[in-house]
């Protein structure tokens, strides 16, 4: 057992016996099964059809953003939360489709608040890998969803992953829970963030949760694990949904948009959601200038113009250019086939091409 490994088990066995520890709809084992689990091979619903069920209620659900995961979909989540014609549950990352489907269409229902003027919707960036099965089984539920996907650099979205990866595991989150601060006023995770271990045993984690603690061949590791190789598998995941939902039912969106044009990417979203462009033209220029720039749920201090710029050096990618390029290798087949993807889909943008 790695040292980290040995820490983290010792860590729940602290956990789980803390009285004042919240209700843990998962154990942390769980968790990081899950964070692993589910890719487009891996994952069938194993539960029977919901849209029979469906049928008897008046419940339309009108856009999924499907991912990507560490694509800015907590910045998209926190924008479009001040759209006046769209209504996202409170909690980002319902994960209805892939880890509470038995728990049945109505308990997902109840995630919605009911508003017929409003389009609802909801983001869950694994979406994406989510197998045919259940993609067909959306599809016979609501047939004329409108799907958002934003693709970011396979090397910057692995790294900030594998970041994200590591700092979940020294915080002993559940899957679907958010870091301090990632969601104001989420006080579940509050709690969920102070774990009941001594500090020391704190500063240990900390330290082995570090990227600059754990050598090259870990990360190699890692992104050629499936959970990273089905998630850099853009083309592959989305081909899945371009079997169920026609071409101009998904948008794709470049993730350094979210940079260049944050207001272009925040109208273009609404948009293809349906609401009125008058109405998205007006809540885009009504946006809090300060709120549009903000970067949220920043696990590397990428500045996004491909420069990072870190405060804390042990995060830094750049600092470690033999695995950079090792890396781009390995990302390198995903990102010729998504871009060859987004040219039959006649988007004019590509994905940073290192061959
Ligand atoms: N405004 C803005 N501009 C550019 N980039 C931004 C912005 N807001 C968030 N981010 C970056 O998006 C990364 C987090 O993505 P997600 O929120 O989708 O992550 S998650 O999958 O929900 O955990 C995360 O990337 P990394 O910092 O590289 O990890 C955020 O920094």
């Amino acid at each position: 057992m790695s040292d980290f490994a040995s820490l983290l088990s010792s860590f729940k066995v602290t956990a789980q016996s803390a009285a004042a520890a919240p209700p843990a709809e998962k154990t942390n084992e769980d968790a990081s099964r899950k964070r692993a689990a589910p890719s487009a091979a891996s994952t069938t619903l194993a539960f029977p059809s919901i849209h029979i069920h469906l049928k008897k209620k008046s419940f339309d659900l009108h856009f999924l953003i499907l991912g990507g995961q560490k694509c800015g979909t907590t910045w998209v989540h926190t924008l479009l939360q001040k759209c006046k014609l769209v209504s996202l549950p409170a909690q980002k990352e319902v994960h209805f489709w892939d880890w509470h489907y038995k728990k049945g269409i109505d308990w997902y229902i109840r995630q919605f608040e009911q508003n017929s003027s409003k389009h609802l919707g909801e983001i869950t960036p694994d979406y994406v890998v989510l197998p045919p099965t259940t993609i067909a089984e959306i599809h016979r539920c609501f047939p004329n969803l409108r799907l958002v996907f934003i693709a970011r650099d396979l090397v910057e979205r692995a790294w900030s992953a594998m970041v994200m990866e590591l700092r979940d595991q020294n915080m002993g989150l559940n899957p679907g829970e958010f870091a301090v601060g990632v969601i104001q006023g989420d006080k579940r995770s509050a709690k969920r963030a102070k774990p009941n271990v001594s500090t020391s045993q704190q500063r240990r984690m900390q330290q082995l949760s570090s990227p600059s603690s754990q050598p090259d061949s870990y990360f190699i590791e890692r992104l050629e694990h499936e959970t990273h190789k089905s998630r850099s598998d853009y083309a592959t995941s989305l081909k899945n949904w371009y079997e169920y939902f026609p071409d101009d039912a998904i948008l794709l969106i470049d993730y350094r948009d979210i940079r260049s044009d944050p207001h272009g990417v925040l109208y273009k979203i609404v948009t293809h959601i349906g609401v009125d462009e008058d109405v998205a033209k007006q809540y885009v220029d009504e946006l809090d200038e300060e709120e549009v720039q903000q970067r949220v749920n920043v696990s590397t201090n990428n500045d996004g113009n491909g420069k990072e710029t870190h405060n804390d050096s042990s995060v830094s990618l750049s600092q470690r250019p033999l695995l950079k390029k090792q890396m781009e290798k390995l990302v390198s087949p995903y990102v010729m086939s998504f871009n060859t993807l987004l040219r039959a889909k006649g988007y004019t943008w590509s994905l940073n091409d290192y061959t």
